[in-house]
């Protein structure tokens, strides 16, 4: 069994950061050490919210805790997601050398959520500088979407080949792998739903059909990719069956959604799909 320990958002109600993650990554078959660093009521995109973000502290408080039970060197990845502050982000840079420094074999995987105010999604000043002068080159996988990959190369990524030469900007500074999660505009086709997994050596395309879900698009997708892509390679997988598996899940949890006319990601409901999707997507090499 792989340990992961996630530090993202918790909402009680509905579906995004650790709270659309951490069920489909135990579906998967893997141990999930939730570590929250907000618990909100709900996502932002809903444009209200109550509930709190975690004092810095508690982060590294709870890791030590750990520690201190003897259990940290089992841990095989940290995962960090949606921060409630920037201050967060210090306490986690030390929290991936405590746990690089009890497992050297550990890995850190970066879903560098940043706000995007056009979608709703709201995040704490800093968080963006946050990831791309300090997370971003700590990482050993990171996985942005198009414009966090923007943000992070600090220049506009319009095509395929632009988008994989950032990826690969990205790679000279630290991270092995590079998922960019949703090319939107830079892809081949408008009507598609794209992503690029990059390495030093290799680039692998894949797509999957749109679903229509008019102006409200759900929130967590990119959460949900980041947390299987990460299981899929501890448990051994290759960079495309890794790929293909997550494109295929992803999708069906999508797909389910629609169907059952709901806004939140139905991941209870697509559960068997998320561990066997039916559907399958093949990646291409760039
Ligand atoms: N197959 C699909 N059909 C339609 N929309 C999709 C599909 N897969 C993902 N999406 C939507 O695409 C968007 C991806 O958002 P993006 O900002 O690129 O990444 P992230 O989810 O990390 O924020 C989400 O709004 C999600 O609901
Ligand atoms: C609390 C919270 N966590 C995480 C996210 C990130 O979600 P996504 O996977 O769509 O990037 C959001 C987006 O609005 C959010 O509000
Ligand atoms: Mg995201």
């Amino acid at each position: 069994m792989k340990n992961i320990l996630a530090i993202q958002s918790h909402v009680v109600f509905g579906h995004a950061g650790n709270s659309a993650a951490e069920f489909p990554m135990r579906r998967l078959g893997a141990n999930v050490w939730p570590l929250n660093t907000v618990q909100f009521s709900n996502h932002t995109q809903y444009g209200q919210w109550t509930g709190c973000v975690m004092p810095a502290n508690h982060l590294s408080e709870i890791v030590q805790g750990i520690a201190d039970i003897g259990q940290l060197q089992r841990c095989d990845a940290v995962l960090s997601g949606y921060l409630g502050s920037a201050e967060q982000g210090e306490q986690i840079l030390g929290i991936v050398r405590q746990v690089k420094a009890a497992n050297p074999a550990a890995k850190y995987f970066c879903d560098p959520v940043m706000g995007h105010p056009e979608k709703g999604c709201i995040v704490a000043p800093g968080v963006a500088e946050f990831h791309t002068r300090y997370a971003m080159p700590a990482s050993d996988i990171i996985a942005p979407n198009l414009i966090e990959l923007e943000i992070l190369t600090g220049h506009a990524v319009n095509s395929v080949d632009q988008a994989v030469s950032a990826a690969r900007e990205l790679i000279a500074q630290g991270p092995q792998i590079v998922l960019i999660k949703h090319l939107a505009r830079a892809g081949y086709r408008l009507d598609k739903f794209e992503m690029l997994l990059v390495t030093a050596d290799e680039a692998l395309h894949i797509s999957r059909p749109l679903v229509d879900f008019g102006a409200r698009q759900p929130v967590g997708v990119g959460d949900v990719t980041s947390g299987l892509l990460l299981v899929k390679l501890l448990q051994g997988a290759t960079l495309r069956e890794a790929l293909e598996h997550v494109t295929a899940a992803v999708y069906s949890v999508m797909a389910v959604t629609k169907e059952m006319k709901e806004y939140e990601l139905q991941v209870v409901a697509a559960q068997d799909q998320i561990a066997k999707p039916e559907v399958r997507f093949t990646a291409s090499v760039v």
